[in-house]
């Protein structure tokens, strides 16, 4: 199986609080792989960690079979990503933002900036400085940054939040297009399932700090998931906390 992303056995520990623990992750080339899991279940650190924006205490990523340690600026050079809330320069506009990113990932091509401004709705307020940009614009710029450099992986965290169901839906038919159309593997986080039906390939739930399973969106929708809590050393149901996450699964998977 060719992967595009894999963590072995990733672990974060901060300030002996485990925040990661040993995290299995496996996204194919060329799917959209979601991973699902409520506040504070560790998505966005999972994200810095892959981004080398933390290191690991332990265990090791994998971007297009190498080690994200042995060339790291070429395998982030392959990706694109928002990590948490897309941070820009404020007084500066949503075009120069752009730029400047063109800048640091060494890609001179005004022509890209072009497309994305038009493809994610922007051209119209480029030039205005971006603390004027309403939450969804700024999601829209965050997604079109991370796309600018034409990645080969592009790492998405919770790129809908602040986008109504419209925009969503326009967002999820731009990256399915991308997928479709340059064979890029997308991950994106949420935290619910709701609204990640219509992209998902493949679903990896997460709670507390733990990659539970990883399933097919097919599996997600017909299938329970059970999982061992290695705290209480026994086999227990989608925790209440995670009920919305899969209001999807209706009974427990016996196997496993
Ligand atoms: N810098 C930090 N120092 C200590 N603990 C942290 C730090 N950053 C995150 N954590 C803790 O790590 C855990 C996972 O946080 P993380 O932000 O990765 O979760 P998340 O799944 O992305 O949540 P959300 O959906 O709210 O963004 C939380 O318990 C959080 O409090």
């Amino acid at each position: 199986m060719e992967y595009a992303l894999q963590t072995i056995n990733l672990c974060k520990t901060i300030k002996e609080e485990k925040i990661i623990i040993n995290c299995d992750m496996h996204i194919r080339k060329g799917e959209i792989y979601t991973l699902i899991g409520p506040n504070g279940a560790g998505k966005t650190t999972i994200i810095k960690l892959i981004t080398n924006l933390w290191k690991p205490t332990d265990g090791a990523i994998q971007i297009f079979k190498q080690p994200l340690s042995y060339n790291t600026q070429l395998a982030l050079q392959r990706m694109g990503v928002i990590v948490d809330k897309p941070i820009f320069y404020e007084e500066l506009s949503g075009e120069n933002n752009l730029k400047i990113h063109c800048e640091y990932m060494n890609y001179d091509n005004q022509r890209s900036i072009e497309n994305v401004l038009d493809l994610f709705q922007l051209s119209g307020v480029a030039q205005k400085p971006v603390k004027n940009y309403s939450l969804g614009m700024r999601q829209r710029l965050g997604v079109a940054r991370a796309v600018l450099t034409k990645p080969e992986l592009l790492i998405l965290d919770e790129p809908n939040s602040n986008l109504d169901s419209t925009e969503t839906k326009y967002l999820w038919d731009l990256l399915q297009m991308l997928r479709e159309e340059l064979g890029v593997t997308i991950m994106i986080t949420s935290r619910t399932a709701s609204g990640i039906e219509d992209i998902a390939d493949c679903v990896g739930i997460i709670n507390r700090g733990k990659v539970i399973t990883e399933v097919s969106m097919k599996e997600f929708r017909e299938k329970s998931v059970s999982y061992i809590d290695v705290k209480l050393g026994k086999r227990q149901c989608v925790e209440p906390l995670l009920k919305d996450v899969l209001n999807h699964i209706d009974h427990v998977n016996s196997g496993g």
